[in-house]
């Protein structure tokens, strides 16, 4: 009796405002809360969203992800219908930056590309890889940090880098998805399950990032100046890359996007190199 009420004393009180909404997504809406008397954001997931044998691996890897360039996973609740994950509050997203609806300072664009890729290395380093890597998943802090958001399509991979499709495909926006990952669309689950992908899905959705960050909303595989639309998917598969149509070939970060978004992953540049290249131009600046 006393260890509950203990329990109970020691219970964090986290409240959340039904009517301050911060962002919705497929499963999720997020709003506006507190943990402790503290400002933090809810997302709150339909329990029945959540598939009942299958680990939710959102929760499970955030709990072990404590980086700064990751949103910091503060407390889990449940009750009968929905998980609240109480999350550290940030201000806006990359989408909204790109978009120009946040209008806040913003690191260099090299640092913020640094510490996107920091950000996706390091969920790697856990065994985890995210494959959702897209702007409205990169959060901007108040402090005008980037953080890599959304943990609900990461898995775990074994050791050698790889992981198997099973029923996953590309899920809402695809116009960030590796090739290889788009060409599993319309195939059979037992085709899936044959089908290994490596952690270089994540480094083709940043690079196509990358070029949005800095050309603010245009992507390397549409061509310039054309509606960013579904002709990028069947861009991406059929590797018609716009790089130097919209990029100098001298810009420090051609070389890199162009080495991220390679149409075979074996080809791919490994985030070790970008974050190397990244910090010498850094220095430079
Ligand atoms: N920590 C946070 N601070 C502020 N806003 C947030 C935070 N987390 C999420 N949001 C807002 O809520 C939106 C939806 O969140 P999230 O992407 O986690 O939901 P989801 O349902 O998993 O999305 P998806 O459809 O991409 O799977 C984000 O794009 C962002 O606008």
């Amino acid at each position: 009796m006393e260890e509950l009420s203990e329990q109970a004393v020691h219970k964090p009180l986290m409240t959340f405002e039904r009517d301050k909404i911060l962002g919705r997504g497929t499963f999720a809406c997020v709003f506006y809360g507190t943990l402790n008397g503290k400002p933090v954001a809810v997302k709150r997931i339909q329990l029945h969203d959540l598939e009942e044998f299958i680990p939710n691996w959102e929760e499970i890897a955030m709990k072990q992800l404590d980086h700064e360039n990751v949103v910091k996973l503060l407390h889990v609740e449940e009750n009968e219908d929905f998980k609240f994950l109480v999350l550290e509050l940030c201000e806006a997203t990359v989408d909204d930056y790109i978009r120009r609806r946040y209008m806040a300072d913003m690191p260099s664009d090299c640092e913020a590309l640094y510490q996107m890729a920091s950000g996706v290395q390091y969920i790697h380093s856990k065994g985890f890889v995210h494959r959702n890597i897209k702007p409205e998943n990169v959060l901007i802090s108040a402090s005008g940090d980037l953080k890599i958001a959304d943990f609900g399509f990461c898995k775990p991979f074994r050791p050698s880098g790889s992981f198997s499709m099973s029923s996953s495909g590309p899920r809402g926006t695809r116009i960030y998805s590796a090739p290889e990952f788009l060409q599993l669309e319309g195939k059979s689950k037992d085709d899936k399950e044959k089908i290994r992908c490596d952690i270089s899905i994540d480094v083709f959705s940043l690079g196509c990032m990358f070029f949005c960050y800095i050309k603010k909303g245009d992507h390397p595989f549409a061509k310039p100046g054309s509606p960013i639309t579904y002709a990028v998917a069947s861009n991406i598969i059929h590797g018609k890359k716009y790089l130097h149509r919209a990029l100098m070939q001298d810009h420090y970060a051609y070389e890199i996007i162009d080495g991220m978004t390679q149409a075979v992953p074996q080809d791919r540049w490994k985030l070790d190199r970008v974050i190397e290249i990244l910090l010498l131009q850094f220095k430079k600046t």
